[in-house]
């Protein structure tokens, strides 16, 4: 399992954000995400330089435009602009996820509906391919966990298309909401609408701890401070991760209600739900009913059993989980699941590809399956 923690005590902006993303990459992959983003709009060029700040070597994501020209406002110009990239739409599925945040902040500070929002700096040029440099890297990089630290806004004033607004600026602060942040010390705007849309989005947790660590990445932001303007990217490799089991007894439901609450916990997250029969107290014939979840899910599923079982209390069991690394590549129009770690190493057709192509040459799946493998 691969995870990463952003430190960010200086606050975060989307060019900080790639450029210590980017600090983390080989030389060669660097190159090929900087290439990439060299395709996506003619008039912008985007270069990854090395900087300084207060003595500490920094990665600086810098986007040249060779025209302002237009800028685009709405949400749905923006959209027509990313759905034309040549990027996994995966990539722009999330890209375009990250500005709804921002569009509906914008809208709330404002007072007006997302479609009509006017995006003025966040709009422009630099603020897209941040935004899409920093998905696409994220989709790179294969993490499975973002982990965020408690996130520093800066106080004071600082000019916008909007006129002179408060630090954070009003939509910095609306995406904060439920977001761990502070003032700090240092006067100025150091987390911009997009940088803290990107953390919103993708961040499963914030927390004040990075833990163990194997490499550090450093990204810097334009200005200077009286302290190093920069956000760490710490990635962490591991072969265990954390889930909780949640566990009760049940003898009171039908078992139409237990096939439901069963789907149910399914479709709101759980990684997994299975029902057992069992003999309990007063020799009663009942089942176990588990869901097992990722620690972020656990207190919402907690809900959600007590709302849809007759429960009146809930184990959660806190497990430690050894896991193979995974990775899906497609190979003859088939995905195919290559898992390693613990001197295992197995590859496997995903059984949903093999379903489709029996259905689609109705064929069963014992013979869809020697078709693919031959
Ligand atoms: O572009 C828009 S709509 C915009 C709205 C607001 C409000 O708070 S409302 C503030 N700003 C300021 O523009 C820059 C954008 O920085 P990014 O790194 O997010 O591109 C920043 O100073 C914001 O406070 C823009
Ligand atoms: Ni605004």
């Amino acid at each position: 399992m691969k995870s990463l923690y952003l430190e960010c005590n200086m606050g975060v902006a989307g060019d900080m954000l790639c450029a210590s993303l980017l600090d983390t990459l080989n030389e060669k992959d660097k190159e090929y995400i900087i290439n990439k983003l060299n395709t996506l709009l003619c008039d912008v060029t985007v270069s990854l330089n090395t900087t300084t700040k207060s003595g500490i070597r920094a990665s600086k994501f810098d986007v040249t435009i060779k025209e302002s020209g237009h800028t685009h406002t709405s949400i749905s110009e923006i959209y027509k602009i990313i759905d034309g990239f040549d990027i996994p739409q995966k990539v722009k599925e999330n890209t375009k996820a990250v500005y709804k945040l921002i569009a509906e902040a914008e809208s709330k500070v404002h007072g007006t509906t997302v479609a009509d929002v006017h995006l003025h700096e966040v709009g422009a040029k630099d603020a897209i391919i941040d935004i899409t440099a920093c998905c696409l890297l994220i989709d790179y990089l294969q993490i499975d966990k973002i982990v965020c630290s408690p996130i520093a806004t800066g106080f004071g004033k600082v000019k916008t298309a909007h006129g002179i607004m408060p630090v954070p600026a009003p939509a910095t602060a609306e995406l904060l909401s439920s977001i761990p942040c502070f003032t700090g010390d240092i006067k100025g705007e150091l987390t911009t609408p997009t940088g803290v849309a990107l953390v919103k989005f993708f961040a499963n947790e914030f927390s004040a701890s990075n833990g163990e660590y194997e490499k550090v990445g450093y990204g810097a932001g334009t200005k200077n401070f009286e302290k190093p303007n920069i956000i760490r990217t710490f990635i962490k490799e591991s072969d265990t991760d954390t889930v909780f089991e949640l566990r009760c007894q049940i003898d009171d439901m039908t078992g139409e209600e237990l096939g439901y609450a069963l789907n149910k916990m399914l479709a709101l997250g759980a990684k997994d739900a299975y029902i057992k029969p069992i003999v309990m107290k007063k020799s009663r014939p009942a089942f176990e009913f588990t869901v097992i979840c990722s620690p972020a899910d656990k207190d919402e599923l907690t809900r959600q059993m007590f709302k849809h079982t007759t429960t009146l209390g809930i184990r959660q069991i806190e497990c430690v989980r050894a896991i193979l690394d995974r990775e899906i590549y497609e190979k003859n129009g088939v995905r195919i699941k290559r898992s390693h770690g613990y001197g295992t190493q197995t590859e496997k057709i995903e059984f949903d590809d093999i379903v489709k192509i029996a259905e689609e040459k109705d064929i069963s799946v014992f013979e869809a399956r020697k078709m693919i493998e031959k």
